[in-house]
């Protein structure tokens, strides 16, 4: 459905600034009726991105198609404009207007593009769109007369009154509270679902890419660095970067000892630990190894994976009450924190001792890269190798 290769965007340097390469030779590509998001740290591209493909921003290079259709090409010299692209936009700020009804706001890109269609036709067109967020009947109250998550809605009505092909929304949840953001990522994920339309979603929250997509482009400092399921990059990070965005981690610096078949050993600073290893890597790379909160199997030992599946054995530093779940912090050998998540019924006492079993697959070495290595106290790479 969307087809974007090669993409390039530098904003040109302002007085006394210098230029901000903001996509550098970005590609990817959309299915049919799937959620995709743009999911990445503020700055590193997804609204650039997003205006490229909507026709709001010129790229310098690449190509973008939607369909069958090419709507950029440099090489071509193809630039379809905006309101040619038969796109719906839903933005941050909903650009609600508060002075017209809900039914204006929502036939508002009707009449704007001055082929008046008709007053019937009009009509027939706000009521399905408003059917089609689940808003029937609300057509003649004020905008301001709607909550946060309704008049969210009406953006979305208004984006699909055209019917379009493809739906981008840029951090549509982001103006709302905790507890409304939740509810309605899942009821606007129901809802375009329902519609059957194609959308690119743009976040910095990862739990609202996680929640609310098919798929997710990892974006960092302009470019892609994973694309996959959000299931596939919390499991398989490639880098630390993803494993550090993509959900919470601890990231050890390790080198890579021993590389056979599926497994390798990662050589930490408080012993070996076996683990799977991402694409490219080798025997000898200093690396990361990745343990996610929830990896470890406090003070128990699995009967079916005795060889696969290290122990180590440290102190309780500190609990941190969150609900559900307490966040323990568990201080190894060697200066490592290593945090793992438990049940709040078996909160163990700061100072106790506490044995963690690693089972090998859920473990894994990715690349190093530039994301903080956050929990591994002063250990330093060198220390580890030697
Ligand atoms: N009009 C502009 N002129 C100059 N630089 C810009 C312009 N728009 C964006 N940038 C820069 O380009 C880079 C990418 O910006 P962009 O808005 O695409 O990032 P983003 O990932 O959407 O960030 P956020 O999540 O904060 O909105 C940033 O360094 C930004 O400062």
């Amino acid at each position: 459905m969307l087809k974007v290769s090669h993409l390039e965007r530098t904003y040109p340097a302002q007085p006394g600034g210098v230029a901000v390469q903001a996509l550098k030779s970005v590609s990817l590509s959309v299915e049919q009726g799937d959620i995709f998001s743009l999911l990445g740290p503020s700055g590193c591209g997804k609204t650039t991105m997003l205006q490229c493909i909507a026709g709001l921003e010129t790229p310098d290079a690449g190509r973008i198609v939607i369909g069958s259709q090419t709507v950029y090409s440099r090489d071509e010299r193809t630039q379809v404009s905006a309101s040619e692209r038969g796109l719906g936009m839903v933005f941050q700020s909903y650009a609600i207007w508060p002075h017209m009804s809900v039914a204006e706001n929502v036939a508002f890109p009707l009449l704007q593009r001055g082929r008046n269609p008709g007053r019937e036709q009009i009509a027939q067109r706000v009521n399905d769109a408003l059917a089609m967020v689940e808003l029937a009947g609300y057509g003649n109250r004020s905008a301001t007369q709607l909550s946060g998550g309704q008049q969210q809605r009406v953006a979305l009505a208004r984006a699909l009154i055209h019917k379009p092909r493809l739906l981008l929304l840029d951090e549509p949840l982001s103006n709302l509270d905790a507890k409304l953001r939740d509810t309605m990522r899942t009821e606007l994920r129901q809802l375009i679902k329902s519609i059957g339309i194609t959308a690119v979603f743009v976040t910095h929250d990862q739990v609202e890419a996680m929640g609310i997509s098919d798929k997710v482009a990892l974006m960092c400092a302009g470019k892609v660095v994973q694309v996959g399921t959000s299931r596939d990059i919390y499991l398989n990070p490639h880098t630390a970067f993803a494993a550090d965005f993509m959900g919470s981690s601890n990231l050890i610096p390790c080198v890579i000892s021993d590389m056979g078949g599926e497994r390798a050993i990662a050589t930490t600073p408080f012993g070996q630990i076996r683990a799977r290893a991402a694409a490219g890597l080798r025997s000898g790379d200093e690396a990361i190894l990745v343990i996610r909160p929830n990896a470890p199997i406090v003070d128990a030992r699995p009967a079916n994976a005795q060889d696969d599946a290290a122990q180590v054995t440290g102190n309780v530093a500190s609990v941190a009450f969150l609900g559900e779940k307490i966040e323990v912090q568990v201080r190894l050998p060697r200066g490592c924190n290593l945090v793992t998540m438990m049940n709040t019924f078996d909160a163990p006492a700061e100072g106790q001792e506490i044995r963690l079993t690693l089972p090998a697959e859920r473990c894994i070495i990715v690349h190093r890269d530039n994301a903080a290595v956050s929990t591994a106290g002063d250990v330093k790479l060198a220390e580890v190798a030697a």
